[in-house]
């Protein structure tokens, strides 16, 4: 029998971090590269594409970087060269050790966007600051999180000041996400988009919903990132990816794309979640969305846990979407996350849960995100994201 040919894997780097908690993840899609990204899918007999999707001060541009034969990645900040052959001057970082590294080619421009005002410094690599401060919301707002329901969410009036933080920025990259992923998965390409903080999700599930198409989505998580602008308790954006993808958030995503589509939320499964807000929890008991926290997979296993998860989003569905948080492993396993939680999934059972979705082959497109190089000595994180990366795209111990 002839062998089926693989969809080519186009990576969609998206260095963002305004709409998490603390500053950091922006830099993660250059730890994921650093760490062998690309070359490692080629190594399973992947074709592998590059794009970068990128907010700065003055331009959203993207870039696109074919692989051929020779490795590409770039370089990540601060963390010590291993491979100084294999590597390139990132873009817009400050160069580490001139001395180890090649100059980037002239890489073309794809995409000519608008120039966004965002405070993401595209320049040097900042020190870690203090989480940023929620107390600039108004006691309204508080008020309003501690409760409001998931039907109130769509109550809000379009005159209303906006409370998401950053949400100028969060709509730029997702724009121009959206459009990358979109351009990715009509080319037969599997989508795999790095970020970055979770916000970045709104725009590959704006990219690859659309009428007429039915997406299932597994949300690995130890989040349920489901608020809505008046549930959240911190107005962060990557907290309120899905409701704004099942149409609860005042923002949809049909303002990201205009294909954009509202996803079902009995085709949304949640795994590994563990740090839910009261908010959330009436919307995921309101909407009818699968959520296995921690305790499910303590009680059920994580096989079991992920068939259910795999039945119910490939339900009828033309293909799964995988949205890898690194923060669902437990901090022990993944400490370079912005939000860390006790108690998440260990080494094994998210590298089983990595070999199950490869088996299903119903996995169609996917995110790594919350990788935070600046909280990752050793970018062991990384390191970790990478390899669950090889093992949903079939990589097996023999
Ligand atoms: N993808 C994440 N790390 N999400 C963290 C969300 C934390 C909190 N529930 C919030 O809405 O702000």
């Amino acid at each position: 029998m002839k062998k089926k040919q693989l969809p080519p894997v186009a990576i969609i780097s998206a260095p963002f971090g305004m709409g998490g908690a603390i500053p950091g993840a922006e830099y993660g899609p250059q730890a994921l590269l650093r760490a062998g990204l690309a070359e490692r899918l080629q190594a399973l007999g992947r074709t592998v594409t590059c794009t970068t999707a990128e907010v700065t001060r003055q331009q959203e541009r993207t870039q696109q970087l074919p692989l051929t034969n020779q490795a590409h990645t770039e370089q990540a900040p601060r963390l010590p060269q291993t491979n100084p052959a294999h590597t390139e001057q990132a873009p817009h970082l400050p160069q580490t050790n001139p001395a180890h590294t090649e100059q980037a080619p002239h890489l073309p421009q794809t995409t000519q966007a608008q120039t966004v005002q965002t405070q993401q410094s595209p320049q040097p690599v900042p020190s870690i600051q203090a989480p940023k401060d929620t107390s600039s919301r108004t006691p309204s707002e508080q008020a309003d999180s501690n409760t409001s329901n998931g039907d109130r969410a769509n109550t809000r009036s379009s005159t209303e000041p906006n409370p998401v933080k950053n949400i100028e920025e969060v709509l730029a990259i997702c724009r121009l996400i959206a459009q990358n992923v979109k351009q990715a998965a009509d080319a037969g390409a599997f989508p795999l988009l790095i970020g970055g903080d979770h916000s970045v999700a709104m725009g590959s599930l704006a990219g690859l919903s659309r009428s007429g198409k039915r997406l299932g989505v597994i949300w690995l998580d130890a989040h349920g990132d489901i608020n809505s602008e008046q549930t959240s308790p911190t107005g962060n954006a990557h907290g309120m990816v899905l409701s704004v993808a099942t149409g609860l958030s005042w923002l949809k995503l049909q303002e990201i794309c205009d294909t954009g589509a509202l996803l079902d939320p009995h085709r949304i499964v949640i795994v590994g979640a563990r740090d839910l807000d009261d908010g959330e929890k009436r919307i995921l008991a309101h909407r009818g969305i699968r959520c296995f926290t921690m305790s499910d997979v303590d009680r059920l296993g994580i096989r079991s846990v992920m068939k259910r998860a795999v039945a119910a989003a490939g339900n009828g569905t033309d293909g799964i979407h995988v949205s890898l948080d690194l923060d669902v492993l437990d901090p022990q396993e993944a400490p370079g996350v912005g939000t860390p939680v006790p108690g998440g999934l260990t080494y094994r059972e998210a590298r089983y849960a990595m070999e199950m979705l490869y088996e299903s082959g119903a996995v169609t497109s996917m995110d790594i995100v919350e990788v935070n190089p600046m909280l990752d000595p050793g970018g062991r994180t990384a390191e970790l994201a990478v390899s669950l990366a090889e093992t949903l795209f079939g990589k097996r111990l023999i």
